[in-house]
């Protein structure tokens, strides 16, 4: 496996590959790498010729210093994990490498980041999207590979590439779960045996609300149950929303509906988590 902190000797390596008629994917990651990232990069070598896995902790996108300071870092069992499965070359850059100096560029993205991620993270989604956009530019991928537990981010991604023209294509992996059902995510190590244990409330509080949708019931009501069985839990609720995955707008009526997203994010022990089902 190639290991890569410059992008020149990364772009020298992959236009050797694309000179030759290969096919690039790119897997995005903050690192942290835990199965759900895996099976990004599963996806992406089962489609392309050579994967490349992005490892790094973009600032611009976290609107709070201490999540930022926080963030779990360890890329040297990263880059273990991604020797075994496979994975061809991976990019690890450092701050001076993606910003030479502060960015200034701002992305908005209109109504699709005013709600849920976008509303409670401030600034968020135009970090996202400017290192996202600096990747695509950087690898040129073929197909990058993001996952529906970002279901908004996927969605944002969708609307950059068509309004900057970026030629990619995108392609949204299914949640990998623990064996109680709680999503995979690199910020779970932050949790405690009891933060554990009460985590698994989020994706319970999912799966009781898309129940409660199986007969005609108003959705004011679901939010109220779920809202009362997260907080019962010791969980802070930030947002339950239903919604449609494709345009994240607002659901009110789920008969006239074939998708829906149930969308949340809540406080464990100080650790904010994220997680939804599409159904
Ligand atoms: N459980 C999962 N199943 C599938 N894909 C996942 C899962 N968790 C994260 N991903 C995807 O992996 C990519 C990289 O995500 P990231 O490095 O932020 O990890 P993460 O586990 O989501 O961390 P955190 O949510 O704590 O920031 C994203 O496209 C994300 O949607
Ligand atoms: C796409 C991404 C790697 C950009 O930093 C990040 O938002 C993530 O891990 O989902
Ligand atoms: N997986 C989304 C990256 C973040 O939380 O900033």
């Amino acid at each position: 496996m190639e290991v890569y902190k410059d992008i020149t000797p990364l772009q020298h390596y992959l236009n050797e590959h694309k000179f030759h008629g290969k096919k690039i994917g790119l897997v995005p990651t903050m690192g942290a790498l835990h199965e759900g990232h895996l099976s990004l990069v599963r996806a992406s070598q089962s489609d392309n010729d050579v994967t490349v896995c992005s490892i790094y902790v973009n600032p611009t996108q976290f609107n709070n210093d201490q999540d930022l300071a926080k963030y779990p870092r360890t890329l040297d069992d990263d880059l273990t994990m991604l020797r075994e499965v496979g994975c061809d070359a991976v990019f690890c850059p450092s701050d001076q490498v993606m910003y030479i100096e502060p960015s200034r560029t701002r992305l908005l993205f209109d109504r699709l980041d005013h709600i849920m991620e976008g509303k409670f993270r401030p600034g968020h989604f135009s970090g996202v999207g400017l290192v996202v956009s600096k990747l695509f530019n950087i690898v040129a991928p073929d197909r990058a590979y993001f996952g529906q537990k970002d279901l908004q981010q996927f969605v944002i991604i969708q609307q950059l590439v068509k309004d900057l023209s970026f030629n990619v294509e995108l392609k949204r992996v299914p949640i990998i779960r623990e064996n109680d059902g709680l999503a995979m995510s690199s910020r779970n190590r932050r949790l405690g045996k009891e933060g554990r244990g009460k985590a698994v409330i989020l994706y319970k509080a999912l799966t009781e609300a898309q129940k409660m949708l199986k007969v005609p019931v108003a959705i004011e009501q679901v939010k109220q149950e779920v809202r009362g069985m997260v907080e019962q839990a010791g969980v802070q609720l930030e947002y339950f929303e239903v919604i449609d995955p494709d345009t994240l707008t607002a659901v009110t009526n789920i008969s006239e509906k074939n998708n829906v997203a149930l969308c949340v994010a809540g406080y464990v022990d100080g650790v904010r988590l994220i997680d939804n089902v599409v159904f």
